[in-house]
């Protein structure tokens, strides 16, 4: 017998009887599963509504800027939905359009997209004036797959008066190629003020908002329509962070008269094959502008919108020739600046 066996097995427990359990039993259980698995069907709908919440989650509205139109055939927003099985990666912009407002900065972005190497976001992102704390990674959401080689591209003309603008683009790369068109200042501030009274029927005329004393002729330039024209004030901002030959001044004249010109010159500062040539244009009479034979991705001819091109209201002469004589020195120091005559005067 072996050394220290067993102890005497004590008496098993009594079996729970056998046969149909009580009711209130039987009643408990068959509540507890039917409360199981309603527990598990609302856990399961509950997780299957969330990825669907995920997956389907809208970005953050993208502000417009006023008058501004989103590409032709985006939706409201423009970055949503995303380009379905669209190839590539999405890359923060190589090149940005920083300015300026009224200059044609619409025209060319749409001219430029019939590039098959250039990518462009729809509607202005305003992430370097408005939407920085969103973060790079919320600002590169909103840009297009690109391809290896592809230049992807947005336009947002505040940038160039906005006074952080230079220092945040040179921090998320240096090296990013900036394109500026320019307009005769007078004629920019007109168009300025056109698109403002198209919303704002009721504000003073253009002769009393450009004073701020008649008499005197003193030009009140803290009025936007007249601050963004002082091209060389807001330049030397730029040039505190990027060297002149990294900045692009496309005439807003010009890419009217000879859009094709122009968007050769552009072409080759973006390092571009010079594909988009005057082939791509048509001069449209009842527009009375150029437009595109056939838009990015479409057979069919293309002309901006009704905002891109308004009638002007006729300004007093004098007027005119007082805001000449203004901006007069500032556009030679910015043509000094930019080596170019652009011919305002
Ligand atoms: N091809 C073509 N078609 C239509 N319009 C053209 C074109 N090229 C340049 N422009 C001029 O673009 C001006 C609007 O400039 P922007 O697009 O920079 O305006 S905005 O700042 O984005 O609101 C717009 O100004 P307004 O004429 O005052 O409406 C046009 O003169």
């Amino acid at each position: 017998m072996a050394r220290g066996g067993a102890p005497p097995a004590s008496p098993p427990p009594p079996l729970p009887p056998s046969g149909p359990e009580p009711l209130p039993r039987r009643a408990l259980r068959k509540l507890l599963l039917v409360l199981g698995s309603l527990l598990m069907s609302l856990y399961a709908s509950y997780c299957l509504a969330g990825a669907a919440h995920v997956l389907t989650r809208e970005p953050a509205p993208i502000p417009v800027a006023p008058g501004e139109e989103a590409a032709p055939g985006t939706p409201r927003n423009p970055f949503w939905p995303p380009q379905p099985g669209g190839e590539g990666d999405k890359r923060l912009p190589q090149a940005v359009i920083i300015g300026v407002k009224k200059g044609g900065t619409r025209a060319l972005l749409e001219f430029l997209r019939v590039h098959p190497d250039v990518r462009a976001a729809g509607a202005e992102p305003h992430f370097f004036d408005r939407n920085y704390e969103r973060g790079l990674t919320w600002y590169r959401e909103l840009m297009p797959r690109t391809l290896d080689g592809q230049i992807t591209m947005e336009k947002t003309p505040s940038y160039f008066v906005t006074k952080e603008a230079p220092a945040r683009i040179s921090a998320m790369s240096k090296d990013t190629k900036l394109i500026v068109v320019v307009r005769d200042p007078v004629t920019r501030a007109i168009s300025d003020y056109t698109q403002t009274l198209s919303k704002k029927p009721d504000i003073p005329t253009f002769e009393s908002l450009t004073f701020k004393n008649r008499t005197t002729g003193l030009i009140d330039t803290s009025w936007s329509a007249i601050q963004i024209g002082i091209y060389a004030k807001h330049l030397e901002n730029w040039l505190l962070y990027f060297p002149i030959g990294q900045i692009l001044f496309v005439s807003g004249e010009r890419l009217i008269s000879d859009p094709a010109g122009e968007l050769g010159r552009v072409q080759d500062f973006l390092g571009l094959k010079r594909i988009i040539t005057d082939k791509h244009f048509y001069f449209n009479k009842t527009k009375g502008f150029p437009c595109l034979k056939k838009a990015e991705g479409s057979s069919k001819p293309h002309c901006l919108g009704k905002t891109k091109g308004r009638t002007h209201p006729s300004i007093d002469q004098k007027v005119v020739q007082r805001l000449r004589e203004f901006y007069r020195p500032f556009n030679m120091k910015f043509y000094q600046m930019t080596g170019h005559d652009f011919g305002w005067d």
